[in-house]
């Protein structure tokens, strides 16, 4: 079957965000405070030169649009510097607790929603360009971003929805031939650098902070209409809103949230910034700023040096802080629930399906289906002990236990020798108590994994399509970055295919799935990275 495409140009755009909810008159881009609104209707400020960088095939097939040339119309429309009669671009108003403190208003500083196309399947995407000038929202700064952060959010969209996490997606990645002048790591030294934008794709943006918005600012009214439309859109199966499916709702939100924090922690994803601002309403990946892949596994990693000394994101925090932004989401909708006291039912939803869902996927990963929930249990966290001593390579440690599932069935004499191999493919060399421990759980999962009655081959078939190969390990987006910054997207193509697949062997690209290099160890971009570039 043929899927006849268009240009981005000739699209028709939907505006259901604009027509349903409430935005103010004026288009002026001064920063200021917007009571009273969901949105502001504002219009991209054109960039100087706007060419393709890069294109997601597959999304824009999704969407029946057609890889645009290098420059052209669809290429200006992507950049914002061609707004066609039928988008109604917007800025939505959304505040957040930063850090744990509320921080009032911040909204779309940086972020233009052109509207919604409908895709092949006859669904609904948001169109948002991130970094397409000031906004009302825009506060202080430029609204605009680097090519550095506008790589790596577009290239992790993308690997992340290939390793099926719930995410936002990203189209496109246009250079816009402007300087942006940035102090690139705290440093006080400020440089300019090649400025992009990115063409993100969901649902909706609608994040928590937009509710907790309209809550704070004691407007009821547009709490319960934005409550309603992410309903009637987003969530038409709870049925017409009501202080009933209000409660049902958010139980969904809390479900859905649970499941994308099992899958980060399953991948080894950091976000880095899980400020209620940067938490969707749909429970998918936001924001993808200071993010970071763990390489060796400690819980307390953050690739975030804005939080290096309180390490509130940091990897093994991200379970207790979506469930406190959850809550912070409850105090928001609770005006609009009949028994505000029963949100808190909802909160033990989080907890119970993250727990199930974690569970499950670790089974998963392990090649065993459930005999003794206990023991299974003790076993997996044997598992997580003995990785946060260790240190290992937490993608390379899964990999290589897959690939070895069928000898540790078939239990050789030279098993330790197995074991010993294993440890050593993912080990960083940081701790021999740790490898010990590591090996020793080995040997429980081995007695464990002789329980199995499924054949050997099909084990490792089933585990190796739950352990990646491939991730966007963080030095690797920097070398994509470093390339794309001399004009060579050699780099960005070559990840953009290999993260397409992430759990195929792809034998010519190995080297992608390598340990760590030691000298990106400490490397700005690699390891560290600051908020909002
Ligand atoms: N360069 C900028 N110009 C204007 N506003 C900005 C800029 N960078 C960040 N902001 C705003 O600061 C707030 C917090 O920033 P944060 O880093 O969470 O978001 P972001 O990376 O800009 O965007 P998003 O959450 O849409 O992916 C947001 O309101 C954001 O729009
Ligand atoms: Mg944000």
């Amino acid at each position: 079957m043929s899927i006849s495409t268009q240009s981005l140009e000739q699209a028709p755009f939907q505006n259901s965000f604009v027509e349903e909810l409430k935005g103010e008159a004026s288009r002026n881009k001064n920063p200021r405070q917007v009571p009273g609104y969901h949105y502001s209707r504002i219009e991209p400020t054109p960039v100087r030169d706007p060419h393709l960088l890069a294109w997601s095939d597959d999304l824009g097939g999704f969407l029946g649009l057609a890889r645009p040339e290098e420059r052209g119309p669809a290429v200006n429309a992507l950049a914002g510097n061609l707004v066609t009669e039928s988008m109604k671009p917007f800025a939505a108003r959304y505040g957040g607790h930063q850090f744990g403190h509320w921080a009032g208003q911040l909204g779309d500083g940086r972020a233009i929603s052109l509207g919604e196309l409908t895709a092949v399947d006859g669904s609904t995407w948001e169109i948002q360009l991130k970094g397409a000038g000031p906004t009302p929202y825009s506060r202080r700064a430029d609204g605009r971003a680097v090519l550095r952060s506008s790589l790596r959010e577009f290239l992790c969209s993308e690997a992340m929805y290939y390793l099926g996490v719930p995410t936002t997606r990203a189209l496109s990645l246009v250079g816009t031939g402007d300087k942006v002048v940035r102090d690139m790591f705290y440093n006080g030294n400020a440089q300019e650098e090649p400025g992009a934008v990115v063409a993100r794709v969901a649902p909706t943006f609608i994040r928590f902070g937009n509710f907790q918005m309209m809550a704070v600012a004691g407007e009821k009214d547009n709490l319960r209409a934005l409550a309603d439309y992410v309903i009637k859109h987003h969530y038409p199966e709870l049925g017409e809103p009501s202080p009933e499916v209000y409660m049902r709702w958010f139980e969904e939100v809390c479900r859905r949230t649970a499941v994308m924090i099992a899958h980060w922690m399953s991948v080894g994803f950091v976000h880095g910034v899980m400020n209620t601002d940067n938490m969707s309403i749909l429970g998918l990946t936001i924001d993808y700023g200071p993010y970071g892949w763990l390489e060796p596994y400690e819980l307390d990693w953050t690739p975030n040096t804005t939080d290096f000394s309180s390490r509130r994101y940091a990897f093994g925090q991200q379970p207790q802080v979506a469930l406190w932004n959850l809550y912070q989401l409850a105090r928001a909708i609770a005006p609009l629930v009949h028994e505000p006291e029963a949100l808190r039912g909802s909160l033990d939803q989080y907890t119970k399906t993250l727990a199930e869902t974690q569970h499950a996927m670790m089974l998963r990963k392990l090649g065993l289906t459930e005999l003794n929930q206990e023991e299974d249990r003790a076993l997996i966290e044997g598992l997580h002990e003995a990785m946060a001593e260790s240190q290992v390579d937490m993608t390379i440690f899964f990999r290589r236990l897959s690939h070895a599932a069928p000898a540790l069935i078939a239990s050789s004499e030279n098993q330790n020798a197995l074991f010993q191999e294993i440890v050593q493919a993912a080990s960083y060399g940081t701790s021999p108590e740790g490898e010990q421990m590591l090996h020793q759980w080995l040997q429980r999962y081995t007695d464990r994994l002789h329980q199995e009655s499924a054949d050997p081959e099909a084990i490792r078939e089933s585990m190796l399509s739950a352990n990646p190969k491939y991730v966007l390990r963080n030095y690797l987006a920097q070398q994509a970055i470093e390339a794309a910054e001399t004009g060579d997207l050699s780099v960005l193509n070559r990840l953009m295919e290999v993260l397409k697949t992430p759990f195929a062997e792809q034998p010519e690209h190995d080297e992608l799935a390598t340990k760590r290099p030691d000298w990106a160890r400490t490397k700005a971009g690699c390891a560290t990275l600051s908020c909002s570039s």
